[in-house]
């Protein structure tokens, strides 16, 4: 039998900069939107989340689709992308525009400060309690890069994900996590209250951590970053540190600079 490669080449897509110039889409300040154009930090960060070469992948957040490219490269089985903004549609699922428009001028820039990527993992030992939570409402749009990727426009914030993998995907807790994983560079207002829902549902082992001790790698403020791995005794310990660290093995993995981050003007 064949082994599949661990790497595989995209067919050629225009860059995510050009895609968003082309498709002349204005990054909104409501959802605190803000792009990784650069490839070699996306392969970064989707590096951190570990060997994902035929798991399945759970994207929140993926925008104009960078982070996504870098992990449809590793070859993964699946990869489910959850986003609220349906003008990303057209990108994720046809990266390449009918008509093309190249009036939009990226001379001015804004940037974001610096954030940091973390790697989570649920502990082997928990507590878990009862109840579970209702499915959020989503619409499954369609297939693209042949069946690999579904794109689902929706809230992650109300997103159940106890039916997004396959069953067989299923580990007990006491093993090894199993091939699945959800990877997001989400707006910080967003990823705080997320990671805390998260957190009860990995205590209560539900939504994702139905499926076994799934790891997470996911984007957050440095200063939220340092409080979430700050140990006992220091100033930034607080009860986000205590939550965090009580129910997941959570690793500071580098640290992305401020000017990485693109936020084109709006008008
Ligand atoms: C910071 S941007 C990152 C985009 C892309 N992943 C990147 O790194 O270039 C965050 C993305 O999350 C989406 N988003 C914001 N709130 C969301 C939510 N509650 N549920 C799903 N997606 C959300 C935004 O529309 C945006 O596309």
């Amino acid at each position: 039998m064949k082994a599949s490669r661990t790497f595989i080449r995209l067919p050629p897509l225009p860059s995510i900069r050009d895609l968003i110039r082309l498709y002349r889409l204005r990054a909104l300040r409501q959802l605190s939107q803000n792009f990784l154009m650069d490839q070699r930090l996306t392969d970064k960060i989707v590096r951190s989340a570990g060997r994902i070469k035929d798991g399945q992948v759970c994207e929140v957040g993926p925008g104009p689709g960078g982070i996504t490219r870098s992990i449809l490269a590793r070859n993964p089985q699946r990869v489910v992308v959850i986003e609220k903004d349906r003008r990303f549609i057209p990108m994720l699922e046809n990266p390449i525009p009918q008509c093309l428009h190249s009036s939009y001028d990226f001379t001015n820039m804004a940037l974001m400060k610096s954030c940091s990527i973390f790697s989570i993992a649920p502990f082997l030992y928990d507590n878990p309690t009862g109840h579970r939570q209702q499915c959020g409402d989503f619409q499954l749009l369609t297939e693209a890069t042949n069946g690999k990727m579904e794109v689902i426009i929706g809230d992650v914030l109300s997103f159940n994900m106890e039916k997004m993998f396959p069953e067989e995907k299923k580990l007990d807790w006491e093993s090894q996590p199993p091939n699945i994983h959800l990877i997001g560079n989400l707006p910080f207002s967003v990823s705080t209250p997320l990671i805390i829902r998260w957190l009860e549902a990995i205590c209560e082992r539900r939504s994702a951590w139905s499926y076994g001790r799934v790891p997470m790698t996911l984007t957050f403020q440095k200063e939220v970053a340092e409080r979430m791995v700050a140990p006992v005794t220091t100033e930034q310990r607080c009860r986000l540190s205590v939550m965090c660290q009580n129910w997941c093995n959570v690793q500071h993995v580098f640290t992305i600079p401020g000017k990485l981050f693109v936020l084109p003007p709006v008008h």
